[in-house]
């Protein structure tokens, strides 16, 4: 598991030991850090493993990530590294300037090309001043040159992406790359990111263009949200986070990132008295005379995630093909609500059916939690205006259909404005917390990195206890129970404009907001999960049915076993067990679409390699 905090958290855990004046400290403690995955990264360009006579070239801002820069390239010159900084800002950390020269490296400051010398800037130090400017052209070239470039341009204080002069070189540089490739020249560094990749932003992962794609990325104290959420994530390469001395100090985790090893130590594993029944009975409501193929993939990956039992409405041509397939599923002739099940899934291949369309509504409105997919999001969107779904009820949009939920949600005044897509895809763990705050429901949004945000109160341990003990009767009117048992007075229901009436999204909204982020802001939910390492094989027609049905399997299980996933941390009990639930369903699927090597991964056989990584040798 990768805890990961907002820039803020970060920050106030460094205010006290700055208030200390261990400022420097602080930093040198990150720039050895930072030296350390410098002189990793150098040693993969050489095959006899020593650094001495390479070259680096550090990209220098104007605040402290400059600073841990200009620390990190006097460490790297002691270690016979030519160091070369390239000041792109109006200062430079002082003190890690003075470090980096009387080590014997050097500084040259960036200019604009044709400037000249272009005179520095007011407030400029003497150091500085002293540097030789550099165009940005010829700046290109020196970081296209060297062996390592490292971006310590901006880090947790960044607002916006780069911006200036260092934008323009960053543009120059990467123009530069395309140009060189597959010519004699290599001229490829390798490339390690201070703290975080120049413009992301380290509170929501944005991260606007011009970047410096990174071979790995160097952090200190924690993992920020910005690490661990796209399109952030996959600016930075290879994370590796460094103590500084405030890990003690951190105050509440902003995104949970669940690993490989977090799924594999947390997968439900029956018991000897386990029972089909115990296990989980998943209900799927899918598939139609015209889409029979999404039923058949879901449900064929439900049965190999371990369901204890699963039961298939539909229409009778794709029960057919259904039991052909998987000979195991219980066939029901039956009406959601006349069937006993532990946790739904609806909606995968639904499309243009009225029977499937009465059962997925039924299924919305039903006490059991249940996975909404594909075909029963614009269902759940619709009839979140009769009030919240419930954090136990999990939405799996990918940015298209999110996309159209708030469209939805903007129709009937639950929202202020429709989102498009693309803001959906820039931004995504902003828009899976709007969603799951007016929705109420537990957002799963897919992506490169998948998030899940779940409108529930449970920062720690004390408040996990205290919504275990409300999960049973959370489970049956999860809209109002949710706002219950945080017991939140105030709702936010101004800003869903939607009277005087509790809005849905005021429901939701005050259910979360007992755990309650700081500072005034509008309450949110608290509960936000991430999922990597998929691979881009994954992105095939087919394979959201496939985690549809592992979703299905893991949900059903915790349905009946609100303490199943607690191994993963106090927050995944009670309430939170839907979020867990979700991301371990969606870590299982990263898993199994590597499991046979990197290459296609057509659905049929991910759901044969789902099986295949919960089997134990
Ligand atoms: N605090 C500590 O103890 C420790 C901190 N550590 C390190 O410090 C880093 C945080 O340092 P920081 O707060 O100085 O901010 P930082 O990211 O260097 O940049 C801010 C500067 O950039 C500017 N600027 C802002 N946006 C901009 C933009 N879009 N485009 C261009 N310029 C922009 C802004 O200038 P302004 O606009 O305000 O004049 C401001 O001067 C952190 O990531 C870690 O590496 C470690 O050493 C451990 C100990
Ligand atoms: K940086």
């Amino acid at each position: 598991m990768i805890e990961a905090y907002s820039g803020g958290s970060i920050r106030a855990a460094e205010q006290p030991l700055l208030d200390e004046g261990l400022g420097g400290t602080l930093m040198r403690r990150a720039a050895h850090g930072l030296f350390r995955g410098c002189e990793e990264q150098l040693r993969l360009t050489e095959p006899r493993g020593t650094v001495v006579g390479k070259t680096a070239v550090v990209l220098v801002g104007p605040g402290n990530n400059g600073g841990d820069g200009l620390w990190a390239g006097s460490f790297l010159r002691s270690a016979g590294v030519a160091v070369t900084a390239i000041l792109t800002g109006t200062r430079a950390h002082e003190a890690g300037l003075r470090a980096l020269l009387a080590a014997g490296g050097s500084a040259v400051r960036l200019v604009p090309d044709g400037s000249g010398a272009g005179a520095p800037g007011q407030g400029t130090s003497e150091a500085m001043a002293a540097s030789r400017p550099v165009g940005v052209e010829a700046a290109a070239e020196l970081m296209a040159s060297a062996d390592l470039v490292v971006d310590a341009v901006l880090g947790t204080g960044a607002r916006g992406g780069l911006r200036g002069l260092p934008a323009e070189l960053v543009t120059a540089f990467r123009g530069g790359q395309r140009e060189r490739r597959g010519t004699a020249e290599n001229g490829t560094p390798r490339i390690v990111a201070c703290d975080l990749v120049s413009g992301v932003d380290a509170d929501t992962g944005e991260a606007p263009e011009p970047l410096l794609r990174a071979d790995a990325t160097i952090t200190f104290g924690a993992a920020k949200t910005g690490h661990v959420v796209s399109p952030g994530e996959q600016a930075g390469g290879a994370l590796t986070v460094v103590p500084i001395g405030i890990e003690e100090r951190l105050g509440e985790v902003d995104v949970h990132r669940v690993q490989a090893a977090d799924v594999l130590a947390a997968w439900p594993r029956p018991g000897a008295t386990d029972t089909k029944y115990t296990r989980g009975v998943l209900g799927i409501v899918a598939g139609a005379p015209s889409y029979p193929g999404a039923a058949i993939m879901c449900t064929q990956a439900a049965i190999q995630a371990g369901a204890g039992m699963v039961r298939f409405l539909g229409d009778s041509t794709t029960r057919a093909m259904v039991l052909a397939r998987s000979p195991e599923v219980v066939r029901s002739d039956e009406q959601p609500w006349d069937v006993h099940v532990q946790a739904w899934l609806a909606g995968p291949g639904v499309v243009g059916d009225e029977s499937q369309a009465a059962r997925v509504q039924a299924i919305i409105e039903a006490e059991e939690p249940a996975v909404l997919d594909a075909g029963a999001l614009d269902a759940a969107a619709r009839s979140v205006a009769d009030g919240p779904l419930g954090p136990h009820k999990i939405l799996t949009p990918h940015a298209g259909e999110l996309s159209q939920i708030f469209e939805w949600l903007a129709g009937f005044g639950v929202a202020d404005a429709p989102v498009r897509r693309t803001e959906i895809e820039a931004s995504p763990l902003h828009w899976a917390r709007e969603a799951a705050r007016l929705t109420g429901a537990t957002v799963l949004l897919k992506g490169a990195t998948t998030v899940i945000a779940s409108p529930v109160a449970v920062p720690g341990g004390e408040a996990g206890t205290q919504d275990t003990a409300a999960s049973e009767a959370g489970t049956s009117d999860a809209g109002t129970s949710s706002a219950g048992t945080t017991d939140a007075g105030t709702s936010s229901a101004g800003t869903t404009g939607n009277g005087d009436d509790a809005a849905p999204g005021a429901a939701a909204a005050s259910a979360s907001e007992g755990g309650g982020r700081q500072g005034g802001k509008p309450a949110e939910p608290c509960l936000c999960l991430s999922v990597g390492d998929a691979s881009p094989w994954l992105a095939t027609a087919g394979s959201g049915d496939t985690l549809a049905g592992v979703l299905g399997t893991v949900l059903a299980h915790v349905a009946e076993h609100p303490d199943a996933l607690a191994e993963l941390g106090p927050w995944a009990r009670g309430e939170g067990r839907w979020a867990a639930a979700a991301a371990l369903g969606a870590g299982l699927h990263a898993l199994a679409s590597r499991a046979g090597g990197e290459g296609p991964v057509p659905p049929s056989v991910l759901a044969e390699h789902v099986r295949a990584v919960l089997t134990r040798p």
